[in-house]
């Protein structure tokens, strides 16, 4: 399927659905200093051929305007003429559609995400025990234990795509930067946001346990 297959009406759901994800996120102060990006899928789905919206790099993501985001293809590339430069980690969206065929991917920066995955550095996993929200993650099982995968926070972003591979685990839907901050996906917008907001909850209840143990 070529972009110009995928119906308008597709498209402009999807840029409708990162506005008010935007929004509702910028309204929490996850997009501090213009960090995070978010992209959602549109049109059909293979490995080798995908395409998707995804926030234009280094816009403020507390504001709306005309250009906050642009289409992408399965390499990053833009699908249409613009000035528009894709997120600057472009690639790792590409990488978790690629290996998960999610239908929307958001990544932000938070405080509790990125003191937990250097509090667990050593072990390139925060693990979980048990918390009733990791059924947010669209995980039952009784007393549920998880290890949300850390991968290492290179400069360069292609050299991160190859830890992303390595260490997405499919159960969990989502993966952490080391010091910078979460990704989480979902099958659309509903259930990344339900995932991302779920993982929030519970790196803070980690860092809220640990704190309160004075482990280590
Ligand atoms: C301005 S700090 C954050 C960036 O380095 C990056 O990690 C980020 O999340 C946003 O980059 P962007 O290119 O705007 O998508
Ligand atoms: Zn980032």
């Amino acid at each position: 399927m070529a972009f110009t297959d995928i119906k308008l009406e597709h498209k402009q759901q999807a840029l409708a659905d990162l506005r008010s994800v935007k929004e509702l996120f910028a309204s929490r102060g996850w997009f501090a200093g213009t960090s995070g990006n978010l992209s959602v899928r549109v049109g059909d789905f293979t490995p080798d051929e995908f395409y998707f919206a995804i926030t234009a790099s280094g816009k403020d993501k507390t504001v709306h305007t005309p250009e906050d985001y642009l289409f992408v293809d399965k390499n990053g590339k833009a699908c249409e003429a613009t000035n528009l430069k894709p997120s600057a980690e472009t690639l790792i969206h590409n990488e978790i559609y690629r290996l998960t065929g999610a239908g929307a991917i958001f990544h932000v920066h938070s405080v509790y995400s990125a003191v937990m995955s250097e509090w667990f550095w050593e072990r390139r996993a925060v693990p979980v025990d048990g918390v009733e929200l990791i059924k947010g993650l669209n995980i039952w099982d009784e007393e549920a234990h998880i290890d949300i995968p850390i991968v290492t926070n290179f400069a360069e972003i292609p050299r991160i795509v190859p830890e992303v591979t390595e260490r997405l685990d499919k159960r969990i839907p989502g993966i952490i930067l080391r010091k910078h901050g979460i990704y989480a996906w979902g099958a659309n917008a509903f259930e990344a946001k339900r995932h991302i907001e779920a993982f929030e909850f519970l790196f803070e209840y980690v860092y809220r346990w640990e704190m309160l143990n004075g482990k280590k």
